[in-house]
Formats: structure tokens, C-alpha cells, sequence
């Protein structure tokens, strides 16, 4: 005759464990059908080695597919709800079954289970957004690396063509810088814009400001003053202001290269933020003899003229608005200048600090 085994029962939102006291259990026949669970094995129970079977009708119905698993010392069951929820027995019947007694190993209650879920949910949601993290990081990194990487390029062809072609041709490659160079350097001052867009969406932790001036105030210059003028193409201001640009730009790129990589190569750190000391003013002041030359040719080809109403006028001529132009050079100077010195000094600060 079949004996009852002892069963052991405990329960999740979404489950139902049973731990059958069976030791080692053979022809296991597990099924669920019409939400009742019936059990066959043989093994040693309570009644030594025997045929065993017992049969459960659960209080709420469950997924007819139920898994088990088979150890030296016990059958373990597991049976999953048709509605996640708790219970407030396992069976049909009032009365509990003398076969069957609460499992205190797995045994909790309903806010100890919510707790459970809660702190799963909780741990896969810091796995997820570490996961997303990693890949957010190594994604700005490769998107800064290309960006610094392409600029480098441009800025070091930039560089070396016109310092080779100094040694070549001497003065007289003052007078061709433009149309040697220019595609190049629209090309990479058109893609500093995104230097701005960097900031602003805090790809890279800095104001907004710095670089907008510095995209602003180069791209008027590249633009209006070289660009719309071919009075200006011949003119050795170019040349400066183009060499002026390019020299830091062959160092500070470098710079944020190796910095993608958390890298530093000491050196570069203190030309990134000490040759713009010399550099930044003399760039400003080659950008500003570019302008006052281009102001008799605007006044005299009335080029960019703003039409205004005709009590005031006929128009207000651009040189008007270059000399406006030039006080802002100034003013941007000024607030640039101030923001690479706080730079610099929290930059050498920090490091003589770790060095402490
Ligand atoms: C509001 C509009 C008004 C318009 C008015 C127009 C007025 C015109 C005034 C014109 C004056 C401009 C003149 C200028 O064109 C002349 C010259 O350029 S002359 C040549 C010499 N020039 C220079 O030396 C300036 C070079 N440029 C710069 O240094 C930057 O462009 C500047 C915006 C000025 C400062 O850069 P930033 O604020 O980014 O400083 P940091 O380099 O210290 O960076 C801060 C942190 O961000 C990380 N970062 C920044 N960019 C990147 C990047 N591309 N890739 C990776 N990481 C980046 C950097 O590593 C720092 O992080 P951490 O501190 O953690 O190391």
C-alpha cells in the first residue's frame, strides 16, 4: 500500500515550494491537473523504503507545468501561480492536511516577501544601471577620443604645413596662408562648434561660456572678416592668427586624448595650461589687427550694411559694428583669461595635493 510522505510547504508571490522527505527518490511522477498536485515516488520516507504518493488541491489556480528537482535527501517541487499574490493557505480545504507542515528554512511571511522582491528589484536595478553606466562611459569616451583625435589631425596639419612652408618659402608664404589652409581650418572650426554643445549637455564638466566665446569669436573672425573678404586672403595676418590658433591646439587635444584614458603625461599637462599665458593675448591681438584691417574695406564696399529705417538713414555701415566688435574681443579676453587661470591653478592644486 502507498504511504504519505511528509511534505513541507512555503510560498513567494509567484510560487509555491513543496520539500517532499524523501531520500533517494525514484520513479518520480509529479502533475498538476485541473489545479490538483498528485505525487508518486519511491524512496525511503518516514516508513523506510516504500512507494509514497500524496495528492494537494490548491487553493487558487496554478500553471499546470511544474518543475522539481530530485536530491540524496528530499524532492523539491516547485509550482507557479496562475496570479501572483498571497495566500492565505495552500489548500482547498479548511483543515490542513496531517502530511503537510510549514517550511521554516524557506518560510516568510507577506511583507518579509514583499521585502525579498523589493530587494531583488532593487539589486537588478543597480545591476542594470551599472550595466547602462558602463556602456554610457565607454561610449563619451570613444565619442570625445574621436572628436580630440580628428582635431589634432586637422590642427597638426595645420602646424607643420605652415611651419614647413615658412622654412620653404620664407616671408612669402605670410602671403598664402589662406588659401592653403582655410579649407582645413573651416573644416575644423566648423566641428569645434560641437566643443559647445560638449558643455552644454555635460559631456565634459566645464561652463558653457569659454567655449562659446572661443567658437563665436574665431568662426567671426575665419568667416566674416577672412572669409567674405578676398581683400584680406594675401594679408600675413592670417598667418598669424592661424599660427597662433593651431600652436595651442596641437596640445590641448593631446591633452584631453590621454585624459579619455584617465592618462596624464606631465609634460603636455603643463604646456596645456601655461603656453596659452603668451599665446592667448597674442592671439587676441593678431585677431584684433585682422579686424581694424578689414574696417576701411567694409566701410568702403559697404559690405554686411544693416538697412534701418530712412529717418535714421540708409543704412548702418559693419564698421560700425566692428568697432562694438572689438571691445567684445576684449571683454572675451578678459573672461577666458580668468577662466584658464582658475583651470591652471585648480589643475597644478590638485596635483600638489595628491602629491602630498
Ligand atoms: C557669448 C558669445 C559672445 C561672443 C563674443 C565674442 C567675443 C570674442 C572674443 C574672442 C576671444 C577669443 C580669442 C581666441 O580665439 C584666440 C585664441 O585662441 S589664441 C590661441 C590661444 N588660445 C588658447 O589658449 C585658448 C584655447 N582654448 C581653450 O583652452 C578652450 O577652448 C577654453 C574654452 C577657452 C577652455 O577650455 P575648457 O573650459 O574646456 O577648459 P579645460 O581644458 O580645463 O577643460 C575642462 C574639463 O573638461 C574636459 N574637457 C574639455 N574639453 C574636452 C574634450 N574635448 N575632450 C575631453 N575632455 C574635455 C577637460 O579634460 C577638463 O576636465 P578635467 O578638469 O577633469 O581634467
Amino acid at each position: 500500500m502507498a504511504l504519505t510522505p511528509l511534505v513541507y510547504w512555503a510560498q513567494r508571490h509567484k510560487e509555491i515550494y513543496l520539500r517532499v522527505e524523501l531520500t533517494d527518490a525514484q520513479n518520480i511522477d509529479v502533475l498538476v491537473l485541473e489545479n490538483v498536485l498528485r505525487f508518486r515516488a519511491r524512496g525511503h520516507g518516514a516508513k523506510g523504503l516504500n512507494e509514497y504518493c500524496f495528492s494537494l488541491e490548491f487553493l487558487s489556480p496554478v500553471k499546470p507545468e511544474v518543475s522539481y528537482k530530485s536530491t540524496q535527501r528530499q524532492v523539491n517541487i516547485t509550482v507557479r501561480k496562475e496570479q501572483h499574490g498571497w495566500w492565505d493557505r495552500l489548500t482547498v480545504q479548511e483543515r490542513k492536511p496531517v502530511f503537510l507542515a510549514p517550511d521554516f528554512d524557506r518560510w516568510l511571511d507577506e511583507s518579509d516577501a514583499e521585502m525579498e522582491n523589493r530587494e531583488k528589484f532593487v539589486v537588478l536595478k543597480l545591476i542594470a544601471n551599472k550595466v547602462s553606466y558602463y556602456w554610457i562611459v565607454h561610449l563619451k569616451m570613444g565619442y570625445l577620443f574621436m572628436y580630440n583625435l580628428v582635431q589634432f589631425l586637422g590642427f597638426s596639419w595645420i602646424f607643420v604645413n605652415m611651419t614647413v612652408r615658412l622654412f620653404i618659402f620664407g616671408q612669402d608664404s605670410l602671403y598664402d596662408t589662406f588659401h592653403t589652409i582655410s579649407d582645413v581650418m573651416f573644416f575644423c572650426q566648423i566641428l569645434a562648434s560641437v566643443e559647445v554643445l560638449n558643455a552644454a549637455f555635460g559631456v565634459v564638466k566645464t561652463g558653457v561660456v569659454p567655449p562659446l566665446i572661443q567658437v563665436v569669436g574665431r568662426n567671426f573672425i575665419l568667416f566674416i572678416i577672412f572669409g567674405s573678404l578676398e581683400e584680406m586672403h594675401h594679408r600675413p595676418v592670417v598667418f598669424f592668427v592661424f599660427y597662433l590658433w593651431s600652436a595651442i591646439e596641437i596640445v590641448r587635444y593631446p591633452f584631453y586624448m590621454l585624459g579619455c584614458f584617465n592618462t596624464e603625461w606631465k609634460t603636455l599637462t603643463w604646456l596645456r595650461y601655461t603656453i596659452w599665458i603668451p599665446l592667448y593675448p597674442l592671439g587676441v591681438l593678431a585677431e584684433a589687427v585682422a579686424v581694424i584691417q578689414s574696417i576701411p574695406i567694409f566701410y568702403e564696399t559697404k559690405r554686411f550694411s544693416i538697412p534701418v529705417p530712412k529717418v535714421f538713414g540708409t543704412s548702418i555701415n559693419f564698421c560700425y559694428i566692428l568697432h562694438i566688435y572689438l571691445v567684445l574681443m576684449f571683454l572675451g579676453l578678459f573672461i577666458n583669461f580668468r577662466h584658464l587661470y582658475k583651470q591652471r591653478k585648480r589643475r597644478f592644486r590638485t596635483k600638489k595635493r595628491k602629491a602630498n
